[in-house]
């Protein structure tokens, strides 16, 4: 599979058009990225391996994708538990969270306790649009994500990495390597630095938008939201 990336302030254009031009609706758009991050985790983490699965979610559309993903587990059986500590006001994620309440799904405010009691971590902190130094009450998490010895997915990025440039020198997020990463709609420039399983989510661009963005239609097989970037091929980016 061909892979061309996508930078954040093209990811925050594209996001901005399917939204005008493309008529879909952030529910929608944040309901598919979830469905695909759900998928991306029951291939690395089957229920007979573990079904605890604690999602960490950050205030923006990266920790929505998070809260759509852990309904979708949860009805494939999975135990999930949110860590949401910077809770939006935003109907959208309101409602996000409502549906995860009526599920009888627990949100903690314990993310050190919460890492003893699970089998596997969802990532979904920040995405395309983290910037700058990672700000309170995130370091102590970004660093337990990175000291954990426990299989982590990334969505979209790892969180406190650069969007362009990957991995930071500095800080929480220094040494942080996530076992997995799920890209939405395209990788990010950050993939070039990725060792790990590598897949793409977001099955909703059309190849009008992938030709106007200059991206490639990864090859989805049948009813899978995700696809699988065979290894190394990001370093070829
Ligand atoms: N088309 C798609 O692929 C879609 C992807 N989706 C997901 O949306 C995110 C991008 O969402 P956005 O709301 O723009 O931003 P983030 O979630 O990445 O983060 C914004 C959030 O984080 C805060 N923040 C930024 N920097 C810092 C910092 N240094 N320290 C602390 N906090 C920080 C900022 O204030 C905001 O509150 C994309 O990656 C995908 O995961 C959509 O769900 C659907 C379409
Ligand atoms: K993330």
């Amino acid at each position: 599979m061909a892979l061309r990336t996508l930078s954040a302030k093209n990811a925050a254009a594209l996001d901005q058009e399917l939204m005008s031009a493309g008529a879909f609706s952030i529910d929608q758009l944040m309901e598919l990225a979830g469905l695909s991050v759900s998928q991306a985790v029951f291939k690395l983490q089957p229920l007979s391996k573990g079904k605890r699965i604690l999602v960490a979610c950050g205030p923006g559309n990266n920790g929505g994708d998070g809260l759509v993903a852990a309904r979708h587990l949860f009805h494939y059986g999975y135990q999930p538990t949110i860590y949401y500590p910077k809770q939006s006001k935003n109907d959208l994620y309101q409602r996000l969270t409502t549906q995860l309440r009526d599920l009888r799904i627990p949100f903690t405010s314990d993310f050190e306790t919460a890492l003893h009691q699970t089998d596997h971590i969802v990532d979904a902190i920040f995405g395309f649009s983290f910037s700058g130094e990672v700000r309170e009450p995130f370091p102590k998490v970004i660093q337990a994500l990175r000291d954990t010895k426990l299989p982590v997915l990334a969505v979209d990025a790892p969180s406190s990495w650069n969007i362009e440039s990957g991995p930071p020198d500095s800080g929480p997020g220094k040494g942080f390597m996530p076992d997995a990463l799920i890209s939405l709609t395209a990788p990010k420039p950050l993939v070039k630095r990725f060792k790990g399983r590598h897949f793409i989510g977001g099955r909703f661009l059309s190849p009008e938008m992938a030709e106007k963005y200059g991206l490639d239609l990864p090859k989805y097989e049948g009813l899978d939201q995700v696809a699988e970037v065979p290894a190394g091929e990001g370093e070829k980016l």
